[in-house]
């Protein structure tokens, strides 16, 4: 399933596909951020190692006792951190690895072969390039970051090159939707739902899946840049995995939180419509991704949400015991078209936007 195509709703011009950055903080003459790229960052985070650990093969298990202790711990993360780093998952290291291998190779490309990817629309299902956002003052910033955005599910949308590069993005989106409906099936006990209710009202068969890369090379002044700035993501879950090196932050208490995560983990984080779903329970957490002068970063997400053509709103048992719905409901390819618009940084979110 394709977005409908839609114009851009500001001025400006979010897309962009110049100079890859990965080019341009390689040619070694740059000793500091050009004009475009500034970007005035909130104070730096404090670091957690308290973001709870979720494991997964007790979710699954058949004995209920450590089963419902995950419940119980993955409901509680939901609610007070909206993120959760979880082991166990089953998918296999080397899946991961061999992703990673082939994003690199595709950023390693010669620019002209992925400029045929430079995002004309939102809608497009394979996007690259760097992106624009205004700040409140109109200003244009360029993000510190190249990506590679790809529609995965229910149609799937990969470049041809590097070969290897389809094989492992299908496969590792296959089992990560896979873990997601899951891990939702687990939120429908911990709410008191029927156990498919997220699947059947979401219509989780043809859900929209999102496959991203991040790529943030070194930064001569990571003070004066940003990966990419405070926001919440649209969906359910969220799953995120790095080449080892800092930079994700999350927003918690007030404070902003440096979000490691040991190697072969996934760290998920509950999305904008498990917010909206769960009346509120669950927190759809901003965060940010700083940079560093010292080592290229890059994130592989993928962003597992419900179908396009779902209304998401508030689950009916839950509005019913609380009285009213904290939210208005609204088709989920809505809502992506109007994210995937939001190119200002800073004002009200289109989450806070759905409250009633
Ligand atoms: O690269 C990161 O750590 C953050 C990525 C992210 O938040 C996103 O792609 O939505
Ligand atoms: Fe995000």
């Amino acid at each position: 399933m394709a977005l409908p195509s839609v114009a851009a709703a500001s001025e400006h011009h979010p897309f962009e596909f110049e100079t890859a950055l990965k080019d341009l903080a390689n040619s070694s003459n740059v000793k500091s951020v050009p004009s475009k790229f500034n970007f005035i960052n909130q104070p730096t985070a404090l670091t957690s190692d308290s973001i709870p650990i979720i494991d997964f093969s007790a979710l699954t298990a058949d004995d209920p006792h450590p089963r419902s202790k995950a419940i119980h711990d993955l409901s509680k993360a939901c609610q007070e951190w909206g993120f959760f780093i979880l082991v166990n998952h089953g998918i296999p290291e080397e899946l991961m690895k061999a992703t990673f291998t082939a994003i690199t190779e595709f950023l390693s490309l010669p620019a002209a072969e992925k400029k045929q990817y430079e995002a004309k629309s939102a809608s497009d299902p394979i996007k690259c390039g760097n992106f624009n956002v205004a700040n409140t003052s109109n200003q244009i910033i360029t993000l510190w970051r190249d990506y590679l955005k790809l529609y995965v599910h229910p149609d799937f949308h990969c470049p041809e090159k590097p070969h290897l590069l389809r094989e492992v993005v299908l496969e590792y989106s296959e089992r990560t939707r896979k873990l997601a409906r899951i891990l939702l099936e687990a939120v429908c006990d911990a709410l008191e739902l029927e156990q498919d209710y997220v699947d059947q009202v979401l219509k989780l068969g043809s859900s929209f899946q999102m496959f991203a890369a991040n790529y943030y090379p070194p930064c001569p002044e990571p003070d004066q840049a940003i990966g990419l700035p405070p926001h919440t993501d649209p969906g359910l879950f969220t799953f995120l995995i790095h080449n080892g090196v800092a930079g994700l932050q999350i927003e918690h208490n007030g404070h902003w939180f440096n979000a490691d995560s040991p190697q072969n983990s996934i760290l998920v984080n509950a999305a904008d419509q498990l917010q909206i779903l769960s009346n509120g329970r669950y927190t759809s957490v901003k965060h940010r991704a700083v940079v560093n002068s010292e080592k290229e970063r890059i994130s592989i997400v993928v962003a597992n949400g419900p179908a396009g053509e779902a209304v998401v709103g508030p689950a009916a048992p839950l509005v019913q015991k609380d009285g009213h719905p904290l939210y208005r409901s609204m088709k989920y390819l809505e809502y992506l078209e109007s994210q995937l618009l939001k190119d200002r940084v800073g004002g009200k979110s289109l989450l806070e936007q759905q409250k009633i």
